[in-house]
């Protein structure tokens, strides 16, 4: 009786038995003594994203290559940032275009493009929606202490 989640399998090449993990489909040659590992679908180790930042009066530094005090209200950024992605989405500016333009990062001068980051180095609202993103896709608002942003993964 084989331990949960194998199957055993007869190999066509060596007329010899092997075990499937049918969770996995991973094959072993041993016979397999525990329940077999579940898949774990982790998401990627690493990806890399353009972002392009509205800072407001409430960001923890009010300040960019832009402009030296932002006073806009949280609300105000947020409108702004979601003006940004309509006009992304339809195909009007392209998204480099609008990040070197308005973006409160420096990474502005590079079209927002953030260079490629594992878990751990983006704040972590940042982080969780930039691994959740399929390539090519762009996100929602996402709020950080650095103010409100829209992320673009590239890889
Ligand atoms: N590549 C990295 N590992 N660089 C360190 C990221 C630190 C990280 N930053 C963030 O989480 C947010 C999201 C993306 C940008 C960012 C914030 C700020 C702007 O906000 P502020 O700090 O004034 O509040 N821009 C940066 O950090 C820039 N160096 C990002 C950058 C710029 C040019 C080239 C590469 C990266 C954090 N843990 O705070």
């Amino acid at each position: 009786q084989l331990p949960a989640g194998w199957e055993k399998r007869l190999s066509r090449s060596t007329g010899q038995y092997y075990y499937l993990n049918v969770h996995t489909k991973e094959s072993q040659w041993d016979v397999p003594e525990k329940p077999a590992e579940p898949a774990t679908s982790s998401g990627p180790e690493r990806v890399q994203c353009s972002h392009l930042l509205v800072k407001h009066k409430d960001s923890r530094r009010p300040s960019s290559w832009r402009e030296d005090n932002i006073s806009r209200t949280k609300e105000d950024a947020l409108e702004l940032v979601k003006s940004y992605r309509e006009q992304i989405v339809q195909g009007k500016v392209s998204f480099a275009e609008l990040a070197q333009k308005y973006s409160d990062c420096s990474s502005a001068r590079r079209g927002g493009d953030l260079g490629p980051f594992n878990r751990g180095a983006m704040q972590k609202p940042f982080e969780d929606c930039a691994f959740s993103l399929k390539v090519g896709e762009l996100s929602d608002p996402v709020f950080t202490d650095s103010g409100v942003h829209i992320i673009l993964r590239t890889v």
